[in-house]
């Protein structure tokens, strides 16, 4: 599989046995060992059976040497983690230890402390007392501890540990992964919106990652000067004349361009996603000459303009925009990238959450349009089904350019159920079926007077699905919304009527929100509409709401509202400490303990 370029390690997880350090004629210590090492043989086992880096590689776990019983062996275990590179640190213990001197006291690690439920030694004790240590000194650490008292001798870990357990590691890594690494701003701020508005301070402080920015005319320069692997080219246009449906072009005559022109055009906008990749993750195929530009700007993810200025002029970026955010290309199936488009730098992080929790591909939209269903039975005669009549009707989600196409929903698992899969479970099969179901046509030359191409589907099938936004109030910082739901199969003749009041040549999903029909944002799909903070969302495939809960808690960024139930929600122990209402209490949290970076 085609792998990315990312220069920078990847977070490794350090296991810390934990025990007992007395010795004596009855030897505590001893009598331990065994049970200890192999609590902490099982957790990174579940770990490397069941996390990946975003590049599709096992997550590199380690355990420290020896069980860790009195400060000298805590100082080793960090020496060999320091080398090791270990970003996020497991405690596992099934007896009594010495809190303040066992720790992980090193404050730029993500942390976790296992107490085994076994009562022949007190585990669970030492739990609560270092989790009490973590909270005292300002390093706050996530307990877990299981439902029922297993027997001593019992290596398995039960359900709801390894749920834990997972979901720590899951967002972990996530947050982990983005340090060192770059988003990339390809142009400005776009039509006025906010999000366009990069905040350096907010990226580097609360993600541990820095800010590139790069002219669009650095675009025009590379084709100009033909800066860019042009075997690369010649492969990527190949492909995509022999795969890329195209469709129609609903410009007026007068305005339509010439054949020779679109096809310039196409050229045009499949060499925009060449020599975007690699500005984004550099390109050893450059010439010599070009060591410069070769070197890229290590991207985790990157927003193009791609409204206006540049689509007042040149092809639009659509092309780029959704093959790049695409679990494939040319090259078959790799890891997606994250390009935004109208440089909503907010809804790329959004999107780079996600990926980064799930390692799928990520859809960018608007969120146009809440549908009620009077409104639905008066413009088609439908009377809405399912989903969409739970939540009280459903949103129009729409954007031009950076909706991945894996969200058609034509990639099947073994069921011939519609999934939006990991990357690298991605076929030849489903990448066919993903792009028969794809048209690119014509730009709105409204929008887009420089012409291009825009993707077109419909995600006809339902799929369990989570949209977020990032948003960034001032006086408070980053917030996250989440609302889990699932895209909706409408009847075509109905979702045609929909989609055709608006632009029909771009990629349409509809979302059906779960709401509870109570006071507040949840009410039915109108309320989130409503109460959403920007004119963009992310959308991921699954129910991820619990992942970016536990992951925000991590990266300090409070969640202000989400459709999560309350058992799911994870956060480290000391939250607990900030009130009995989860919300208002992970907002005091994250105002306490600050962005990780600061
Ligand atoms: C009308 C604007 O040009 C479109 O781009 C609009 O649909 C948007 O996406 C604004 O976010
Ligand atoms: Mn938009």
């Amino acid at each position: 599989m085609a792998k990315s370029r990312l220069i920078g390690s990847y977070p490794v997880i350090g296991i810390r046995p934990t025990i007992d350090g007395r010795r004596g004629a009855l030897d505590v210590r001893g009598s331990l060992e065994d049970q200890t090492m192999n609590m902490a043989k099982s957790a990174a086992k579940l770990f490397e059976e069941n996390l990946r880096y975003s590049n599709g590689e096992p997550v590199k776990v380690v355990i420290a040497d020896t069980t860790i019983g009195r400060v000298g062996e805590s100082a080793a275990c960090a020496d060999k983690f320091r080398k090791e590179g270990v970003d996020i640190t497991l405690t596992v213990t099934p007896c009594w230890c010495y809190g303040a001197e066992t720790m992980d006291m090193d404050p730029q690690t993500i942390k976790a402390v296992w107490g085994f439920n076994g009562t022949e030694r007190p585990g669970a004790v030492y739990l609560a007392s270092v989790l009490a240590t973590h909270a005292q000194k300002g390093l706050p650490a996530f307990g877990i501890y299981g439902h029922d008292v297993q027997e001593a001798d019992d290596t398995s870990i039960p359900e709801d540990v390894k749920e834990k357990l997972l979901r720590f590691g899951r967002a972990a890594v996530a947050a982990a992964s983005m340090r060192g690494k770059s988003y990339l701003q390809i142009g400005s701020v776009t039509m006025g919106i906010g999000g366009s508005i990069i905040d350096s301070d907010f990226i580097e402080s609360y993600l541990g990652m820095r800010v590139e920015s790069v002219d669009e005319v650095e675009i025009i320069r590379r084709m100009t000067e033909g800066i860019y692997d042009h075997a690369e080219f010649e492969k990527a246009l190949k492909w995509a004349k022999e795969t890329c449906k195209i469709g129609w072009d609903k410009n007026p005559e007068e305005l339509q361009f010439s054949a020779e022109k679109k096809e310039e055009q196409f050229e045009f906008v499949v060499k925009m996603a060449v020599i975007i990749k690699e500005l984004m993750n550099g390109c050893d195929n450059l010439d010599p000459a070009f060591s410069e530009e070769a070197i890229g700007h290590n991207a985790l993810a990157a927003g193009f303009q791609g409204q206006r200025q540049w689509t007042d002029f040149y092809p639009n970026g659509d092309f780029a925009e959704a093959m790049l955010n695409t679990s494939f290309d040319w090259n078959g199936a790799r890891e997606p990238y994250i390009l935004a488009t109208e440089n909503d730098v907010l809804n790329g992080l959004g999107m780079m959450f996600m990926k980064l929790l799930t390692n799928r591909a990520q859809i960018f939209a608007d969120v146009r349009t809440y549908w009620s269903p009077e409104a639905v039975k008066k413009a088609t005669g439908y009377d809405l089904e399912g989903v969409a009549k739970e939540a009280g009707g459903f949103l129009h989600l729409i954007n031009s350019g950076a909706a991945c196409l894996d969200a058609n929903g034509e990639a099947k698992d073994e069921n011939g159920n519609a999934v939006m899969k990991q990357w690298w479970d991605i076929t030849e099969e489903d990448q066919k079926a993903i792009m028969d179901n794809t048209e690119w046509c014509m730009a709105d030359n409204g929008y887009f007077r420089g012409g291009g191409y825009s993707s077109r589907y419909e995600t006809k099938a339902q799929m369990p699905a989570t949209m977020i936004r990032l948003n960034l109030v001032k006086g408070l910082g980053p917030v996250l919304q989440i609302a889990e739901g699932w895209t909706v199969a409408l009847p075509a003749e109905v979702s045609d009527k929909l989609w055709k009041r608006t632009d029909y040549t771009w990629p349409c999903t509809w979302f059906a929100p779960r709401c509870d029909g109570k006071e507040g944002p949840f009410k039915t799909a109108y309320d989130v509409m409503n109460n959403w903070g920007a004119n963009h969302g992310a959308i991921s495939y699954g129910h991820i709401g619990a992942d970016l809960i536990t992951m925000c808690s991590m990266l300090r960024i409070p969640v202000s509202m989400h459709n999560v139930p309350e058992k799911d929600i994870y956060r480290p122990a000391a939250w607990n400490a900030f009130g009995m209402d989860k919300e208002g209490a992970d907002f005091r949290a994250c105002k306490n303990y600050g962005p990780l970076y600061k």
